[in-house]
């Protein structure tokens, strides 16, 4: 194996102790990385800029070699704001505007040690879950060209899991984080909203206190995403951004787990490759002696429709008004043409669709979804919950006519809730003949079943959920899935009468 095939293939764990050690020097892993970028970028236009103080920083690492993340080379997505580089998030009137500073993330992880070398792409105004925009261009997914990264952090799940980066930073207010570490096949971490400083995360809707955004990491596996919010959680980010929590990173032990499982919700499209992700780990996890537990998640419809009037209580005028004087991005095309209908067109189409789409019609009833959800998981007596993602990659310009089913994933940021993605599988020969089933289902089903046909092969992956602030117990069933399923595929690969579709191994 050649050095830099060895560099590539180290773990963050292993990487950041080979440096620490100085059996391996900053200047051959960050070339080793910014050379392989390069090469996926070529491919799958997933970066927007190389970071050129990255070079200078380089020259002065030495200087941080007791930071956990000594020579660490790091991508970023673009909305994370960079001193003297603009965060366009893929709007017009936001070029030629550089920042002022660095985000407090940036600035705790340059004292750690990493040295941010990349910016990564997304979809035009980020409130979608493909990856195009007109300065830019469309992200591919790795795993198929044909398919879309998917979003908004598609740049970062396409170059990590390519292979192009060991760690990065998405930001997620909708799935942002989880949606394309799903498509791509890497993991993905949104924490609590709040636990990490989002002081410097640009987003096109300032001041939406509704549904919560927040940044969070993406890698290609559990123990990179802990090391990176153990690396944040420090004296020093609370001292830049005095709003986030004097909290500790707390790694604790694994126990027996009580979980809670399902593996679709009502009115949601949901794929059958969703479903038996969600089948498959639950058995595993059983085997492995925890405790599993049919969980229905509580207003779910409630929950759809505070999701859609706080990310857009203004109908979406702002959004509208960001977009002026840009061209407006393909994949944005259904979404665009949606908030363009006069207030009165709307009312009117949902008094008709009201029969056939309820939650896309109701009014909005006054609720308390964060505290029901709480009492249902404290009636059960429950650890965390074990349920889907969106999945697998879709065709590209479909995720904007499906936002039916982003309660998949913006649940938890309604909620608040913090949750993690953890690839398992892929998709098999039954799971794309069970598309049929989707033709039943109403229009979404069929427009779902028109976005991902022809995945056989794409990364399948599930999702795990804890309650706010438990950011460690979520990252450490993470853990328990990634591993259980990692020893799975080994029994099968051992034995090979058995299916072995079930897990596989994509890096
Ligand atoms: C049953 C129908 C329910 C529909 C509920 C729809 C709610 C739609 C409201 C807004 C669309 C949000 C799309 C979110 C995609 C992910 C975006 C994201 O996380 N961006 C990250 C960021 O802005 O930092």
């Amino acid at each position: 194996m050649t050095n830099a095939l060895y560099i590539l293939s180290l773990s963050l764990s292993e990487l950041t102790k080979q440096l620490q050690e100085s059996a391996l020097s900053p200047e051959e892993v960050f070339y080793t990385y910014l050379e392989k970028t390069l090469d996926v970028h070529q491919k799958l236009n997933c970066c927007t800029e190389i970071i050129l103080d990255s070079f200078e920083q380089l020259k002065t690492i030495g200087s941080c070699k007791r930071g956990i993340l000594y020579g660490v080379p790091l991508s970023l997505k673009e909305n994370l704001l960079l001193k003297n580089h603009d965060s366009s998030c893929g709007v017009v009137k936001y070029l030629n505007q550089p920042a002022d500073d660095d985000c407090v993330l940036v600035k705790v992880l340059k004292e750690q040690g990493a040295i941010p070398f990349v910016r990564t792409n997304f979809p035009q105004a980020l409130l979608n879950y493909d990856c195009s925009n007109p300065i830019y261009g469309q992200t591919l997914n790795p795993h198929n060209l044909q398919k879309t990264a998917g979003g908004s952090s598609g740049g970062e799940a396409a170059l990590i899991g390519a292979g192009g980066s060991v760690i990065g930073i998405g930001t997620d207010i909708g799935g942002s984080a989880r949606i394309p570490a799903s498509f791509c096949a890497i993991c993905g971490f949104k924490p609590t909203a709040g636990r990490l400083s989002s002081k410097g995360c640009k987003s096109i809707f300032r001041g939406q206190k509704t549904v919560l955004s927040t940044p969070g990491p993406m890698a290609r596996d559990v123990d990179s995403l802990a090391l990176f919010m153990k690396a944040e959680i420090c004296e020093q980010m609370v001292f830049l951004d005095p709003t986030t929590p004097l909290l500790p990173f707390d790694e604790g032990s694994r126990n027996s787990l009580r979980i809670g499982y399902f593996d679709c919700i009502e009115q949601t499209p949901t794929s059958p490759s969703m479903t038996r992700g969600v089948q498959e780990v639950k058995a595993l996890l059983e085997q492995a002696g925890h405790t599993l537990v049919p969980f229905t998640p509580v207003r779910i419809l409630d929950m759809a429709e505070l999701m859609s009037k706080g990310a857009l209580a203004d109908g979406g005028a702002t959004f509208l008004q960001q977009l002026e004087g840009s061209p407006v991005d393909p994949v944005l095309h259904a979404q665009v043409a949606m908030y363009r209908l006069p207030i009165c067109l709307r009312k009117v189409l949902a008094f008709i669709l009201k029969p056939f789409w309820p939650s896309g019609a109701r009014l909005l009833r006054s609720s308390d979804c964060v505290n029901d959800t709480i009492a249902q998981w404290r009636r059960l007596n429950l650890d965390v919950v074990l349920c889907p993602i969106i999945g697998p990659a879709f065709n590209f310009c479909y995720c904007g006519k499906l936002m039916s089913m982003v309660p998949h994933s913006m649940t938890y940021n309604l909620l608040n809730f913090c949750a993690g993605v953890v690839p398992v599988s892929t998709v098999t020969e039954e799971d794309e003949r069970n598309l049929c089933h989707l033709d039943k289902g109403g229009w979404f089903n069929r427009v779902l079943k028109k976005a991902i046909t022809g995945g056989v092969g794409l990364p399948v992956a599930v999702q795990c959920v804890a309650l706010p602030w438990h950011d460690e117990l979520c990252l450490r069933f993470m853990k328990e899935v990634e591993e259980l399923v990692k020893k799975a595929r080994k029994d099968e690969g051992a034995n090979a009468n058995g299916k072995v579709y079930l897990i596989y191994d994509f890096h």
